[in-house]
């Protein structure tokens, strides 16, 4: 039965403030740490890459960085992110047209790999084959580019039929998650949640993580007796 995973989005204003993050939410319970490693090309912002990531993962021993690579080359980056330590490097679908011999490549430099969807891709986009390579998927729920924006119910019954075809994937949600939509994401098969705004924006970050992760636990015991 796949376990709840909480991967923070991470956002701060400066390096300083986003070590500290990292820190305080490992402490609040989160397993995984989000970076969107943006590019300007593939969504209109550019966040950070591998320079940037290689100082968090010396700041932050053991960090595991869930790095959601929104960039239109994503073969380009695979051996900087390594050499960063990143954990998982997840490309976007739509950014390749080879994404076996891609995950072959994240796996070769000892990563997991993930492969994302954004809102307009079918779940059907990810073949079996591709699925099957694969450690997760993740399921935008919001239009890659920023934070802060409005979940998209639409995109649930993906996830749903992503979990029905892989049953012991990591899969993840990533958009507009909280305390008021983590429901529909859970009892669809989701386990892991990134959550950027409901988290950073709580007096108690440690209190949505965890509510969060029991959210997720239960709807998986639910769903192993299905
Ligand atoms: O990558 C993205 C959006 O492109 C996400 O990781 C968001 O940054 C998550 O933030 P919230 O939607 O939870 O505020």
């Amino acid at each position: 039965m796949p376990r709840a995973i909480i991967s923070p989005s991470v956002l701060a204003s400066d390096f300083g403030q986003l070590t500290a993050e990292c820190k305080r939410m490992i402490k609040g319970g989160a397993e995984w740490l989000h970076m969107d490693v943006m590019d300007g090309h593939f969504v209109p912002n550019i966040t950070m890459g591998a320079p940037v990531l290689s100082c968090i993962s010396k700041g932050v021993p053991g960090i595991f960085m869930d790095c959601h690579m929104m960039v239109a080359q994503p073969e380009k980056w695979v051996n900087d992110i390594a050499d960063a330590r990143g954990s998982l490097y997840c490309f976007h679908l739509e950014a390749t047209s080879e994404p076996l011999p891609l995950i072959s490549a994240i796996h070769e430099r000892g990563m997991k790999a993930g492969v994302a969807i954004s809102p307009d891709t079918p779940s059907t986009a990810i073949s079996d084959e591709v699925g099957e390579a694969a450690d997760m998927l993740l399921v935008m729920t919001v239009y890659p580019g920023r934070g802060g924006q409005k979940f998209i119910e639409r995109c649930v019954p993906k996830v749903a039929e992503l979990r029905a075809r892989f049953p012991d994937k990591d899969i993840e949600v990533d958009g507009g998650v909280g305390p008021k939509t983590i429901d529909v994401c859970a009892d669809a098969g989701s386990n892991v949640i990134v959550a950027g705004t409901a988290i950073f924006g709580a007096e108690k970050p440690e209190e949505v993580i965890s509510l969060l992760k029991q959210t997720v636990d239960t709807a998986q015991a639910k769903i192993a007796t299905r």
